[in-house]
């Protein structure tokens, strides 16, 4: 084997950062073989879709919401939060594409975002030190239920695949015909000025979307129930994705098909070459690269570099320009379009200095990339309460830097990675994470519905925020109206620029 050869397990010679250390190995390979037996979660056929779908993002032709959980959980597998989450994310790309006038595709951090890198391999709990909590795919919340678990890998399978069946049964039964703009309720919005704003915006894509009904009477007269189309909403693409993170769990989740749609070719003799045969991870559609695991050498990128999925490329402020080039060399050697999405998470106080840098050396290399702003991961604090939490403002300030600093560049911002949720506490409300946004969060409402167990999220008020900023953004550029940061969206929602 030549010594660059690439199979499923080929990484497992190389270092893997953040390795999970299995007590009972027999146990981890009994667990493994079941999982190499199971059915695919997802087809290469939607694969390469995406992949298509991808290319267009890259041209600037469609915008990529790249969204979900921090970290999913086994118990929120329910019907109500799966269905909150999809109807965020609806909502948010409806909203989106009004002001881009442009298709969204649409990435849930869902359906597998089972298992977390952490910064310390321990963590307080109380007054105990205790092993840290590395996602239901590892090991319980519990802090007496700490050690890493094999069957967890199991269990993650299948509340992926129940999540994922309810997602695909509620995209074809005509959910997303139910995200109507008049559904979204302003009452939380504080400043009168954000509400006019936002109220002009939802009360012409209300329109617009009721003018498209009228002239589509007929078709969409009779309802999906009653044996009628899924109407102007109804054919949405959704994707998945997770941190391609626990190795052992993607190599057994890897499998090896023909191209679909790829024909076989014939010499002049009528020698016949069949498809060309790839491997496919078949546990998401979208799998990306944390930030703690990118290393060159390392043994995440040896597994990445070999699968045919579109890949995500976490970039923080450690990342040297060069290193950025060399790491697309490894993983996109053929230059392909729609196979590398690069998700920069500097912090607003560091885009400034970080992101010219990258984008200028990704130039010059040539390589084809899809450019995406995750301002959450850069921006994380703690309140004084002990509470991880983000500040909105600070969010924002780094989307618009983002945006801004790639057209600069001469480059474009193709897309967004959030960490949101519909999800609504037992009493009904969203949950309190993240501070500011139009609800002026404030720092002692922290504590009433905090719900993660990793990263704050921005909770379905304050995310659609974020959509209305974009879809203001882009409608200004589309119609060629003054770009400004200082104006009523951007001030209004706390948006500041940090040195
Ligand atoms: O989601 C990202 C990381 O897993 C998370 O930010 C790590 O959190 P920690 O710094 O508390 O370990
Ligand atoms: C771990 C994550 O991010 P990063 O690798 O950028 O820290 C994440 O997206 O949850
Ligand atoms: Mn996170």
């Amino acid at each position: 084997m030549s010594e660059n050869a690439w199979n499923p397990g080929s990484w497992r010679s190389k270092h893997a950062a953040q390795d999970v250390v299995y007590p009972d190995r027999e146990k981890l390979d009994k667990v493994l073989a079941k999982i190499r037996t199971l059915p695919p979660l997802v087809s290469p056929s939607e694969i390469e879709r995406l992949r298509t779908q991808l290319a267009q993002v890259q041209h600037n032709r469609a915008f990529l919401l790249h969204a979900g959980d921090c970290a999913e959980s086994f118990d929120a597998c329910t019907h109500e939060n799966i269905s909150n989450k999809i109807g965020l994310i609806l909502s948010f790309s409806l909203i989106v594409i009004w002001g881009a006038r442009m298709p969204v595709v649409r990435i849930g951090r869902i359906a597998g975002q089972y298992a977390k890198p952490r910064s310390s391999p321990t963590e307080k709990v109380g007054d105990r030190v205790v092993t840290s909590f590395r996602g239901d795919n590892v090991n319980g919340l519990d802090p007496d239920d700490r050690t890493p678990d094999p069957n967890r890998m199991l269990s993650a399978y299948f509340h992926s695949t129940a999540t994922l069946n309810h997602v695909r049964s509620l995209l074809t039964s005509g959910f997303a015909s139910l995200h109507h703009p008049k559904d979204w309720s302003l009452t939380h919005v504080r400043s009168p000025a954000l509400r006019e704003e936002f109220g002009r915006i939802t009360e012409g894509l209300s329109d617009a979307l009721e003018f498209t009904r009228t002239i589509g009477l007929g078709k969409d007269s009779v309802s999906y129930e009653q044996g009628g189309g899924r109407g102007a909403l109804g054919e949405v693409d959704f994707y998945t994705s997770h941190e391609g993170l626990m190795l052992d769990f993607e190599e057994a989740m890897t499998r090896e098909f023909a191209i679909p749609s790829s024909l076989a070719s014939y010499t002049s003799d009528g020698t016949r070459t069949p498809p060309p045969r790839v491997h496919y991870n078949t546990s998401a559609h979208f799998l990306w690269v944390g930030d703690r695991t990118r290393q060159l050498d390392g043994a995440h990128i040896e597994y990445f570099r070999g699968i045919r999925n579109p890949i995500g490329v976490k970039v923080g402020p450690s990342m040297d320009a060069d290193e950025l080039v060399r790491l697309l060399e490894i993983v996109n050697p053929n230059r392909e379009d729609g196979k590398v999405t690069i998700i920069t998470r500097y912090g607003a106080g560091k885009v400034e200095a970080c992101l010219p840098g990258h984008i200028k050396a990704v130039q010059v290399s040539g390589h084809p990339v899809i450019w995406i702003s995750d301002p959450m991961h850069g921006n994380t604090l703690t309140s004084s309460t002990g509470l991880k939490t983000r500040n909105f403002g600070t969010i924002i300030s780094e989307l618009t830097s983002a945006i801004r600093i790639h057209s600069e560049c001469g480059s474009r911002l193709g897309g967004v990675s959030l960490e949101f949720t519909g999800e609504l506490a037992d009493d009904g409300f969203s949950v309190t994470e993240c501070l500011g946004g139009s609800m002026k969060l404030s720092e002692d409402q922290l504590p009433l519905r905090y719900q993660s167990f990793c990263d704050p999220r921005l909770n379905f008020e304050q995310s659609l925020d974020v959509a209305f900023l974009i879809s203001d953004h882009f409608k200004k550029e589309r119609t060629g109206a003054k770009t400004s940061y200082g104006d009523v969206l951007y001030s209004e929602l706390g948006g500041r620029k940090l040195a």
